[in-house]
């Protein structure tokens, strides 16, 4: 399933013709969590493990999406990549800032493995309760459901500032063997 804006349906169906896998559009929301709703809610019924992914991670390595699978085929609800924390990090508020304890810091990527139905009833009791969520695993919590952490790879970086473009064309040449 992949969830794309209204108003680029066209382009995108029309840039994934050409895709190896069998897959589905559906149109999704001005939010993350709303967009991920939409395309969970498209999911065959009967669907017991779902992954979501940014497509802003192009070069995510497969063995970071197998840890994944594993981890949710293993009995987990919600199953997430992470990486440990390489800079120092700055909690600010207002004119004063801490530094926090680097060592118990993790930085979150994706794909997030779940349980289908545990990622469904979250995101509906996170919609009623008003939560604002930056990732899925953060719905699940919300929800009482506990998060289980997998090992994360560099290379599945998002790609968010315009210096990310350099690394990902670099990746995509070593990966491919043509550059632009
Ligand atoms: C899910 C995520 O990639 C984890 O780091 C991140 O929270 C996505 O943020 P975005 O602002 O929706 O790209």
């Amino acid at each position: 399933m992949v969830v794309v804006p209204a108003l680029r349906r066209t382009d995108f169906e029309r840039a994934l013709a050409a895709a190896p896998l069998p897959h589905r559009t559906v149109v999704g929301g001005a939010e993350r969590q709303q967009s991920v709703l939409a395309g969970l809610e498209a999911v065959a019924a009967g669907t017991r493990i779902v992954l979501v992914h940014d497509a802003a991670r192009p070069f995510v390595p497969a063995p970071v999406v197998q840890r994944v699978i594993d981890a949710v085929r293993a009995g987990a609800d919600a199953v997430i990549p992470v990486l440990p924390v390489v800079d120092t990090v700055r909690q600010v508020t207002g004119e004063t800032s801490v530094v926090l304890e680097r060592t118990s810091l993790r930085a979150v990527q994706t794909p997030q493995g779940f349980n289908l139905d545990v990622l469904l009833a979250s995101h509906h009791a996170a919609l009623a309760a008003g939560l604002a969520a930056t990732d899925d695993a953060r719905v699940c919590e919300f929800a009482g459901h506990p998060v289980t952490l997998v090992e994360g790879h560099r290379e599945a970086f998002k790609v968010t500032e315009p210096i990310d473009l350099a690394l990902a064309e670099a990746l995509a040449a070593s990966r491919t063997g043509v550059s632009r």
